[in-house]
């Protein structure tokens, strides 16, 4: 089987900190891969080895089967991407905004259908023509997934998406990331939120040092027995 996402013997070292120990790592279509761990535990360089825009000491990601650091540019396609603060032009609209990242992706859409996207990520159908400088963050991450979805991506990256976002922005987010992996997007998100993670999780990783130590499906778990466990992990 093809994996959406694959990690083999994943190794990072910037200068003399080797930050991701030789990871390795299978996530399937439709799954939701959520990363706990400290701040410096490798979640980002994780994340930006799959994007492509590190390039891996040795071992290697794939994307789609792809091998990222010779395929760039298509494994570019699969892919959609999320950081804490979504990047958006703030002189432009949320339609211009999705316009052009769909034309950059290499998808022409009308304005019907563009709003169609952003209402569809739950964005109110009357700050779709308001320029972006005056969303709130939890509007900046629906343009996010829109464009996501508007360019078909089969991956999404998301590093830690809802820090900062009021519970019930974390909710609606929480539930767009659901909707999207029913439809088959494989998502992999580094969080330090426990208690999400347990939601929208399939599966829960804990990274440390570079290293996953642990990875727990999340059907058998409630929030506060994994929350015991990543402490646990944390103090040993
Ligand atoms: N460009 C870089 N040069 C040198 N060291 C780096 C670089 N980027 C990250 N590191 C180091 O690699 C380790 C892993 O960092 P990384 O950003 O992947 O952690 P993280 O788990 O994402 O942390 P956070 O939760 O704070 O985002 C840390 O020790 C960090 O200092």
């Amino acid at each position: 089987m093809e994996f959406a996402l694959e990690a083999r013997q994943l190794k990072k070292e910037y200068q003399d900190k080797l930050a991701l120990k030789g990871l390795n790592l299978q996530i399937k279509p439709g799954e939701i891969f959520c990363l706990l761990g400290q701040n410096g535990a490798g979640k980002s360089t994780t994340i930006n080895l799959f994007l492509g825009f590190i390039t891996p000491t040795s071992g290697a990601a794939y994307i789609n089967g792809l091998e990222v650091a010779d395929h760039l540019l298509k494994v570019k396609e699969y892919l959609a991407y999320i950081p804490e603060n979504v990047m958006l032009y703030p002189n432009l609209t949320g339609l211009e905004n999705l316009a052009l990242f769909s034309s950059l992706a290499g998808f022409e859409y009308d304005k019907e259908q563009l709003l169609f996207y952003l209402i569809e990520a739950g964005l109110p159908a009357e700050a779709a023509s308001r320029k972006v400088g005056t969303y709130s963050k939890g509007m900046r991450q629906k343009v996010g997934i829109a464009i996501a979805v508007a360019k078909h991506a089969k991956v999404l990256l998301l590093d830690e998406p809802t820090s900062g976002l009021d519970p019930k922005a974390s909710n609606e987010f929480s539930d767009l990331l659901l909707k999207l992996s029913s439809q088959g997007t494989a998502i992999f998100m580094a969080t330090h939120d426990i208690f999400r993670a347990k939601e929208v999780g399939t599966r829960v990783g804990i990274m440390r040092e570079g290293e996953l130590v642990d990875v727990l499906g999340t059907a058998a778990l409630d929030a506060n027995e994994l929350e015991k466990l990543y402490l646990n992990y944390m103090h040993n």
